[in-house]
């Protein structure tokens, strides 16, 4: 039994430091080469993961045949931006777990990082998603996490990465908690706007709460499962990156409500819901669905908008009941 991890990212290895602490052989792939050998050398990822060492089980390699041979599945752990160009050049595994939170329009079309997976390799793919900071997993903090697809490949999910101090669930409703997990990022944009603007706690709760209403009007219109929204990889993530330290997200939105430019924002790793919120109002366009925190976030991102015309803005909508 030997899994491959794809992207050596700080999910990519704290998910591979997981397994590889439980005796399954795990290659850890990285891009660059020079990365690997990097990781090799000092048994840590400096640049993604510093101060969590790496398990004898793990063996980081940029080699895709040496990463792909002989392995039972790959986890995708890859940024969405990097997905189908990455995918495109690896060969193939027997099936497929995505680890990747984000969305992709595409011909009229929102896809899911797993739907793309699926499309592109023409194999069985699960998503795990969940409120999961690698930063926690990797030190072995408690975690729940949902293991999502047919109920045999998400129960085989769940098997492989259950431990001591990783709780995994099975849902059937893959697009619901791979949407939950895509909205939750321009979710946690907004709350680290409030937090940058020190606008208070009655603020950020008011946009946490409606902003779940947001995910869940527009989440069950594209075919996820209401009840789906209400947990670990909708709420229970909106919650764990909306107040999280490690967020790049939330931290993103704080940064650039305080003057930081757009294209310095990734300069700590990947910034998913900058791609999501991109993905969402291209395809709201076509629907006229009402999605107006999601449209704040987008104008205040992309549009140069002032955060806090955008919140006066959404303060005096229409009233309404709640
Ligand atoms: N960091 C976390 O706590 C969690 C992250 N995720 C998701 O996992 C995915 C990956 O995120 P992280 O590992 O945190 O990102 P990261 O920013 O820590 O690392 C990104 C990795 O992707 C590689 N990369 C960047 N551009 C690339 C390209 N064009 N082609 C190939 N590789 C490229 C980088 O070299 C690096 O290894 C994202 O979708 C994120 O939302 C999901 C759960 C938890
Ligand atoms: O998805 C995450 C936690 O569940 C990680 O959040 P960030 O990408 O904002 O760091």
């Amino acid at each position: 039994m030997k899994v491959a991890i794809l992207g050596a990212g700080a999910w990519g290895t704290a998910l591979a430091v997981l397994l590889a602490s439980k005796g399954i052989p795990t290659a850890l792939w990285a891009r660059r080469k020079e990365q690997a050998e990097a990781l090799r050398a000092s048994r840590e990822n400096k640049d993604y993961l510093p101060g969590v060492a790496l398990p004898a089980y793990l063996y980081p390699t940029a080699d895709p045949e040496e990463a792909l041979e002989g392995v039972e599945l790959a986890v995708v752990a890859l940024p969405s931006k990097a997905l189908e160009e990455t995918l495109r050049a690896l060969p193939l595994a027997p099936w497929y777990l995505s680890a990747t939170k984000g969305l992709f329009f595409k011909e009229g079309r929102l896809h899911t990082p797993s739907e793309v997976v699926e499309a592109l390799t023409g194999r069985s793919v699960a998503a795990l998603s969940g409120p999961n900071h690698a930063e926690e997993v990797a030190r072995f903090l408690p975690t729940a996490s949902v293991a999502a697809g047919p109920l045999e490949l998400a129960k085989r999910v769940q098997e492989l990465f259950s431990g001591p101090t990783f709780r995994v669930y099975t849902s059937q409703d893959r697009r619901g908690v791979e949407l939950g997990g895509a909205l939750k990022n321009i979710l946690a944009l907004a709350a680290g706007m409030v937090d940058g603007l020190r606008l208070g706690d009655n603020a950020k709760a008011a946009l946490l709460t409606r902003g779940l209403r947001e995910m869940v009007r527009f989440g069950t219109a594209q075919g996820g499962e209401e009840a789906t929204f209400y947990g670990l990889s909708g709420l229970g993530d909106l919650l764990a990156t909306a107040y999280s330290l490690h967020s790049r997200n939330r931290g993103a939105g704080e940064r650039l409500v305080r003057g930081e430019a757009l294209e310095r924002l990734e300069d700590r790793g990947v910034v998913e819901g900058l791609y999501a919120v991109k993905a969402l109002m291209a395809w709201r366009e076509r629907t006229g669905l009402e999605l107006p925190i999601a449209e704040a976030v987008y104008q205040v991102v992309y549009e140069g908008l002032d955060p806090l015309k955008a919140l006066s803005a959404l303060m005096a909508r229409e009233p309404k009941a709640e």
